[in-house]
C-alpha cells in the first residue's frame, strides 16, 4: 500500500508511504487522496493533515518512472486532471488540512503542500516548484494556489525560478506558516489551534471557500492542468525526464 490514513485526537492523517521513491506520486496514492477525502466526510475530524514516511521527503511530485509513458497531451491530460481534481476537494474541505512537510517537497508535491490550508515546514525541508526544469508548469493547480497564497510577486517568481527553497526562504515569504524543528513544535501548533472550537474554524473555512467559488478557482485550475498537458508532449519535458531518471546509469 502506498499510503496510509490515520484518525486519532479528532485529526485524520493522509501519510504518503513510498520513501524509497522519496514520496513520489501514483495511481495508487490518487485513488487515497480520494479515500481521504470521503473519509473527513465520514468521519467528520477537526483537522486533516497530509505528510509522509521518512525524514528525507514530503514527495518529489509525479512518479516520473510511471508518468514518463504519458506521452501527448492527451495521454498525460486525464493523469494531470485526476489528481487537479482531488487536491481542488481536499483545498475545499470544510475542515482545516495541515501539510507537514516532513523533508523535501518539489514538482508536484509541492503543489500538494500548497493546496493546504496551513505548512508546517521541517527546518531541513527545501521545497520548490521545480517544474521549470522538466519545461512544464505546475499541473495539478499548485501555481494558481501559491497565486492564492501569497504575493504575486512571491509566487511569481518562486514558480518561475524553479528552484528549491530553503525553509526560512519559504517563511520569509509568506509560503510556510511555521517551521517547526521537531515533533513538539507540531504539537504546540495543533495545541493552539484545538483551544478554539471546531465550528469557528469551519466557519473560517467556509468564508475561505465562498471567496474560491466567487473567483471561479476551479476554472482557473483547470485552465492551469490543460497548459501543462500541452507543455507535456514537447521533446523538452521528455528530454528532461530521461535525464533525471538516467542520472546515474
Ligand atoms: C506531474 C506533476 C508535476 C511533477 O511532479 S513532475 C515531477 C517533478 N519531480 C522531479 O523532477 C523529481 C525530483 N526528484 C528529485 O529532484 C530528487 O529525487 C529529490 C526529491 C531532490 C531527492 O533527492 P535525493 O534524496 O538525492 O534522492 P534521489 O534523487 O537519489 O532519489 C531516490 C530514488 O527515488 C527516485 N525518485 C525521486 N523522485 C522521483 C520521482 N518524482 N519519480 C520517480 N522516481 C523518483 C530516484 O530516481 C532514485 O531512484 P534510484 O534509487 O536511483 O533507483
Amino acid at each position: 500500500m502506498s499510503y496510509k490514513i490515520d484518525l486519532s485526537g479528532g485529526i485524520l492523517t493522509f501519510t504518503i508511504d513510498r520513501p524509497h521513491i522519496r514520496n513520489a506520486i501514483n495511481d495508487e496514492v490518487i485513488q487515497g487522496l480520494e479515500e481521504l477525502v470521503a473519509q473527513v466526510h465520514n468521519h467528520d475530524p477537526q483537522f486533516v493533515i497530509i505528510t509522509a514516511s521518512g525524514e528525507q521527503a514530503f514527495c518529489s511530485g509525479g512518479d516520473l518512472s510511471v508518468y514518463q509513458h504519458l506521452r501527448t497531451r492527451n495521454e498525460a491530460y486525464p493523469m494531470l486532471k485526476k489528481m487537479g481534481d482531488v487536491l481542488y476537494r481536499i483545498k475545499t474541505l470544510p475542515v482545516p488540512v495541515v501539510a507537514l512537510v516532513n523533508g523535501m517537497a518539489v514538482g508536484g508535491g509541492c503543489e500538494i503542500a500548497t493546496a493546504c490550508d496551513y505548512r508546517l515546514v521541517r527546518s531541513h525541508a527545501k521545497c520548490g516548484f521545480i517544474q521549470g526544469t522538466l519545461a512544464i508548469t505546475s499541473g495539478w493547480g499548485g501555481g494558481t494556489y501559491a497565486m492564492e497564497t501569497i504575493p504575486h510577486a512571491e509566487a511569481l517568481k518562486m514558480l518561475s525560478e524553479a528552484r528549491v527553497y530553503t525553509a526560512q526562504e519559504l517563511l520569509e515569504n509568506g509560503w510556510a506558516t511555521k517551521v517547526v524543528e521537531s515533533e513538539a513544535g507540531v504539537e504546540a501548533f495543533f495545541q493552539s489551534m484545538k483551544k478554539i472550537r471546531p465550528e469557528v474554524h469551519r466557519a473560517y473555512k467556509e468564508i475561505a471557500i465562498r471567496k474560491w467559488q466567487s473567483s471561479h478557482l476551479k476554472d482557473r485550475v483547470n485552465e492551469e492542468i490543460r497548459l501543462c498537458a500541452e507543455l507535456w508532449e514537447a521533446d523538452a519535458h521528455h528530454d528532461a525526464v530521461e535525464r533525471f531518471l538516467n542520472k546515474k546509469k
